[in-house]
C-alpha cells in the first residue's frame, strides 16, 4: 500500500471533516480573490470620485467583514482537519502496538527497540502531517492558484496573465528535482534518528554497566557521533527543503517584472485601467502562498512517504505465530513434547533434538542440564513463543496450535530468570494477572513466595513504588515478587525458568515447602522447575537432564543418583560446595 492509498482510505472513512475543511477553505479562497477585485473597484471609483461618505464606509466595512470571515474559517478548518489527521496517527499507533503484542521473540530479535520507538513517534508524526497539513495546503494552494490565475486572466487581461505565468514551468521543474532530494534526505534523517534512539535506549538500560566498566567516555563519544549524524541528516533535509524558497522567489520576481512591464504598456495603450493593474499585482502577490504551499506540500509528502516506507514493513510483518486455534485449554491434561526438534531461526545447530517428554497434571517436572543445553527453549515451546521445527507439542488430545493462544497462555504462569517489574507499586506488580485481588490475597501469595517480610520492611510496604522511578529490589526479591505474581494468577501450570537462581538455598527450600502445602489444596496444579541448583528439583516426580538439546538422563532424584551420570556427579559437586559454604 502506498502513502496515497493509506491517506485516500482514511479520507474515505472520515470524509465529513475533510469535506467541511474543503468547504471552509473554498470559502476562504473565494473571499481572498474577491478582496483584490473589490479593492480594484474601490480604487477606480475613488480615482473617478464616485465613492464618498456612506458608500465608501460600506465598501470598507465589507472588506473588513471578509477579513474576519477568513480568520474564523481558518480556525475552523484547522480544528476539523487536524482532529482527523490525529485520528489517522492514533489508528497507526494502535496498529503498531497491536502488531507488537501479537509478535513473538523472533520479531523482536529482528527489530531494534529504538527503531520501534522512532516509528511510534517521529515516523507516524510525519504521516500525520502528510494527512493533515499537506492535504490542506495542497487543496488550499491549488484552489487559490486556480482562482487567482482565473481572475488574473479573465477579470483583468488574458495576455497579461499568460505573460506573467511564463516563468512557472521552470519553477515546476525545479520543484520536481528538489522533492526527489528531499525524499532521500528525509529517509536518511528518520533512519539516523532511529539509530540515535537505539543508543539512548541502550545507554539508559545499561547505564550501571557502562559506569561500572568505566565506559562513560566511550558511550558519550558514540552518542555524540550518532547525535551529530542525526543532526546533519536533518539539516541536510532542511537544506533541500529550503531550496524551494529561492525557486519560488526567482519565479515570482520574474513574473512581477514581466507583469509590470506588460501592464505599463497596456495601461499606456489604455487597454486596461490603473485599478486593473493594481488588482493584477495584488493577485500576483497572492500567488506567493500557492507557490510556497506547493513546496511545503511536496516536502511534507516526501517526509510522510519516508516515514510510511519504514513503518509499513513492520505493520505488515507476518504474525510470528498463527493464532488459529479454536479450543479452550483442556482441563487436567498432560502436556507432551512429542518427538520435538527445534532450530532457532537462522541457526544451524539444533537447540532441541528428539525430545519426548510427558508432564501429567499435578506432577512436578524438573529440568536440569549444563548451560545452553536447551532448558529454557523447552519452556519457550510450551509458551508457544516458537513453533517446533519437527514434532508436536500436545496438551491432552489437542495439538497446542488448536488451542487459542490466549487460553493457553492464561493457563500458564511463567516466571523467567529475570522477571520484569513495572513502574508501579509492589502490590500492583503482584496483582498484574488479577487486578481486582484484595490486599489479603496479595499478602497471602507474598507469604508463599517468601517475600512478605522483605516487602513489609520497605518504607511504604506493599505501596512502595518499584521499577524505574521507585525502589530498586534485589535480584532475589524481584524473583520472589514475580513468583508471588505467578501464584496469584492461580494458573494450572506454573513454570519457574531458573526463577530461584538469585534466591539463597534456605529461601528456596521455604518456597518449595510452601508449594507442597499449596499442592495439598490444589492437587491438579503442575509445576515445572528449570534450575542449575539440583536441590530445587530433587523432589520432582520426574527430572530430565538435557545436554546439547537432547534428554540424556531421566528419572527421580534417587534413580538418577543410582545412574551415576551427569546428575549424580553434579549433585555431589553441589553438596560439597554447600558444605564448604556452611563451614
Ligand atoms: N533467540 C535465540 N536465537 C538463537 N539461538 C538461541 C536463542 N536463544 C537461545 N539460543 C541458543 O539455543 C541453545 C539453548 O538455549 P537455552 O536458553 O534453551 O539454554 P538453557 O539450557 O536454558 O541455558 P541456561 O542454563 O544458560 O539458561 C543455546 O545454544 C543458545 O545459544
Amino acid at each position: 500500500m502506498t502513502l496515497q492509498q493509506l491517506i485516500g482510505g482514511h479520507m474515505r472513512r472520515h470524509w465529513r471533516p475533510y469535506a467541511a475543511s474543503a468547504l471552509m477553505l473554498s470559502t476562504i479562497a473565494v473571499l481572498t480573490v474577491w478582496i483584490p477585485r473589490q479593492v480594484g473597484h474601490v480604487v477606480d471609483d475613488l480615482v473617478a470620485q464616485r465613492l464618498t461618505g456612506w458608500n465608501l464606509a460600506t465598501q470598507l466595512g465589507l472588506l473588513l467583514l471578509a477579513g474576519l470571515c477568513i480568520y474564523l474559517l481558518r480556525v475552523g478548518w484547522r480544528l476539523a482537519l487536524y482532529a482527523t489527521a490525529y485520528e489517522l496517527g492514533r489508528g497507526l499507533r494502535q496498529r503498531l502496538y497491536d502488531q507488537m503484542t501479537r509478535q513473538g521473540p523472533a520479531f523482536f530479535h529482528a527489530q531494534r527497540t529504538g527503531d520501534l520507538m522512532a516509528l511510534a513517534t517521529n515516523d507516524i508524526d510525519a504521516i500525520e502531517m502528510a494527512a493533515g497539513e499537506a492535504l490542506l495546503a495542497a487543496f488550499d494552494g491549488s484552489l487559490t492558484f486556480i482562482l487567482v490565475v482565473s481572475m488574473m486572466t479573465l477579470s483583468v487581461d488574458a495576455r497579461l496573465g499568460l505573460a506573467a505565468l511564463a516563468p512557472f514551468p521552470f519553477m515546476a521543474y525545479a520543484f520536481w528535482r528538489i522533492s526527489e532530494r528531499v525524499h532521500k534526505a528525509w529517509s536518511d534523517s528518520l533512519t539516523r534518528f532511529s539509530a540515535l534512539n537505539q543508543q539512548v535506549q541502550d545507554s539508559l538500560a545499561g547505564v550501571r554497566t557502562v559506569r561500572a566498566l568505566g565506559l562513560v567516555q566511550r558511550s558519550r563519544t558514540q552518542f555524540a557521533e550518532l547525535a551529530r549524524d542525526a543532526g546533519e541528516a536533518s539539516y541536510q533535509a532542511q537544506r533541500w527543503e529550503a531550496m524551494f524558497e529561492p525557486a519560488v522567489g526567482l519565479s515570482l520576481s520574474a513574473a512581477t517584472v514581466i507583469a509590470l512591464g506588460t501592464g505599463a504598456w497596456l495601461v499606456a495603450r489604455s487597454e486596461i485601467t490603473i485599478g486593473q493593474l493594481t488588482a493584477f499585482t495584488m493577485y500576483l502577490a497572492q500567488l506567493i502562498w500557492p507557490m510556497f504551499a506547493a513546496g511545503w506540500v511536496l516536502s511534507l509528502l516526501e517526509r510522510g512517504r519516508a516515514g510510511w516506507s519504514r513503518l509499513e514493513p513492520v505493520l505488515n510483518a507476518p504474525d510470528g505465530l498463527k493464532d488459529v486455534g479454536e479450543h479452550d485449554m483442556p482441563v487436567q491434561a498432560t502436556v507432551s513434547w512429542d518427538h520435538i526438534d527445534f532450530h532457532y531461526p537462522g541457526m544451524t545447530a539444533p537447540a532441541l533434538s528428539g525430545i519426548d517428554l510427558h508432564w501429567p497434571p499435578g506432577r512436578t517436572l524438573g529440568i536440569v542440564g549444563p548451560t545452553g543445553s536447551g532448558k529454557s527453549t523447552l519452556i519457550k515451546l510450551l509458551l508457544r513463543q516458537y513453533e517446533p521445527t519437527h514434532g508436536r507439542l500436545r496438551v491432552g488430545d489437542l495439538d497446542a496450535p488448536q488451542i487459542r493462544l490466549a487460553a493457553l497462555r492464561a493457563a500458564i504462569a511463567w516466571v523467567p530468570q529475570e522477571p520484569f517489574l513495572f513502574s508501579a507499586s509492589i502490590a500492583d506488580n503482584i496483582a498484574l494477572a488479577k487486578p481486582d485481588a484484595t490486599r489479603e490475597e496479595i499478602m497471602a501469595v507474598a507469604e508463599l513466595a517468601a517475600v512478605h517480610a522483605d516487602i513489609a520492611a520497605l518504607p511504604q510496604g506493599y505501596d512502595t513504588l518499584v521499577g524505574e522511578r521507585g525502589v530498586t529490589l534485589s535480584g532475589g526479591q524481584r524473583q520472589r515478587v514475580a513468583i508471588a505474581r505467578a501464584l496469584l494468577a492461580s494458573a494450572p501450570l506454573l513454570l519457574l525458568d531458573d526463577a530461584l537462581s538469585a534466591v539463597d538455598s534456605g529461601t528456596e527450600t521455604e518456597i518449595l515447602a510452601h508449594w507442597r502445602e499449596l499442592r495439598q489444596k490444589y492437587p491438579d496444579r503442575s509445576l515445572a522447575v528449570v534450575s542449575h541448583r539440583l536441590s530445587a528439583v530433587m523432589e520432582a516426580d520426574e527430572i530430565v537432564v538435557l545436554k546439547q538439546g537432547r534428554i540424556v538422563e531421566r528419572g527421580t532424584h534417587a534413580s538418577l543418583l543410582a545412574l551415576d551420570g551427569w546428575y549424580a556427579s553434579q549433585w555431589r559437586y553441589q553438596q560439597l560446595e554447600a558444605s564448604l559454604d556452611a563451614a
